[in-house]
């Protein structure tokens, strides 16, 4: 270990001492809903490295609520009830979706904070048509594709305690904003805000989405093994979303897999590659928590700021 890190820093080994938590054994049957998820997850992947992970988070969740509740019995109603707010940040295909869902679902298990919502940043990216007239349509993902206002309104009244929260939709379908669709969101105890841009920090504004954050975690990764995820994934919607008429990329289901493979490496190193090097892998030691994921999406180290 590292004495002059900002982090404790634990490889797979120590991480899994951590794990002491008897009652804390995942069923057969509580997995075969978090594979309802992702089919790929493992349940030793589940109880060795995202237990423990969310039993941490509990923690950090209870301190936080039984602080709030001491600071409105002594300063009142200004100190509003809010949600614990979670910030998810990483590459494109590392996992960020993945690993949103999973917390929820373990998060939510416990009755002090049940209601844990979800919400991914791909909802406020500018809709299609005002990315044609920037001329910014391979810049998707890219700080300026984004309306951080509209962003930051949202996560600001998540955190005044708003009792209904709105967020636009977005579809990897439609590869567009659902224009006249929301995500109701009401009272929720914790919020989970995922996204490739939420540790970010315009410089021209004067506050931050990360500033919102109670915590935030950084999902890193070789970017070899996440370019691999990334064609991975993009072959596996070929023959599946692709093949929507309605798909934005209808195109490419007829592809052959050499060449939608070629594809998926295109879009990967003209556009999220470059994105990685100068927008995301920038934030990284701007999270609480890193964590490193080795190939098949093992977990290697966890890193949690001191
Ligand atoms: N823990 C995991 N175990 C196995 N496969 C995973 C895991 N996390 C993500 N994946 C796979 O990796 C790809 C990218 O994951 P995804 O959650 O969609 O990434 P992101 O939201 O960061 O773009 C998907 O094909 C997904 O099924
Ligand atoms: C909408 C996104 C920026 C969001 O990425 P995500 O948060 O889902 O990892 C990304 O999926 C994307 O569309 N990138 C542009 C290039 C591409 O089509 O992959």
């Amino acid at each position: 270990m590292n004495t002059y890190s900002p982090y404790f820093e634990f490889g797979r080994e120590d991480w899994g001492s951590v794990n002491d938590l008897p009652h804390f054994q995942i069923t057969e049957e509580e997995f075969e809903q978090l594979r309802g998820l992702n089919e790929d997850i493992s349940i030793r992947e589940v109880s060795e490295v995202y237990l423990p992970l969310t039993r941490l988070i509990h923690l950090y969740v209870n301190a936080f609520q039984r602080l709030h509740a001491e600071m409105r019995s002594l300063l009142g109603s200004p100190v509003a009830k809010s949600p614990y707010i979670i910030g998810i940040a990483g590459s494109v295909a590392v996992g960020k979706s993945t690993t949103a869902r999973l917390m929820q679902t373990l998060l939510s298990q416990w009755d002090q904070h049940s209601n844990v919502a979800l919400v991914t940043t791909d909802g406020f990216l500018y809709p299609n048509h005002i990315l044609q007239e920037r001329g910014m349509m391979d810049k998707k993902g890219f700080p300026e594709s984004y309306d951080i206002k509209k962003l930051i309104q949202f996560i600001g009244n998540a955190k005044c305690g708003q009792p209904e929260l709105r967020a636009p939709v977005y579809s990897h379908t439609a590869y567009d904003i659902l224009q006249g669709e929301e995500q109701i969101i009401t009272e929720p105890d914790i919020l989970i805000l995922e996204g490739i841009n939420v540790l970010q920090v315009n410089t021209e504004a004067q506050v931050f989405v990360s500033d919102y954050f109670d915590f935030s975690i950084y999902i890193d990764a070789d970017e070899a093994n996440i370019r691999k995820w990334y064609v991975e994934r993009f072959q596996m919607l070929r023959d599946t979303a692709f093949q929507n008429p309605e798909s934005y990329f209808h195109r490419y289901a007829s592809l052959t897999q050499a060449e939608a493979i070629q594809k998926a490496y295109q879009i990967w190193e003209q556009i999220n590659a470059v994105n990685l090097q100068q927008n995301i892998l920038p934030t990284k030691e701007r999270a609480k928590l890193i964590v490193k994921k080795g190939p098949n999406h093992t977990i290697e180290q966890v890193c949690l700021r001191k």
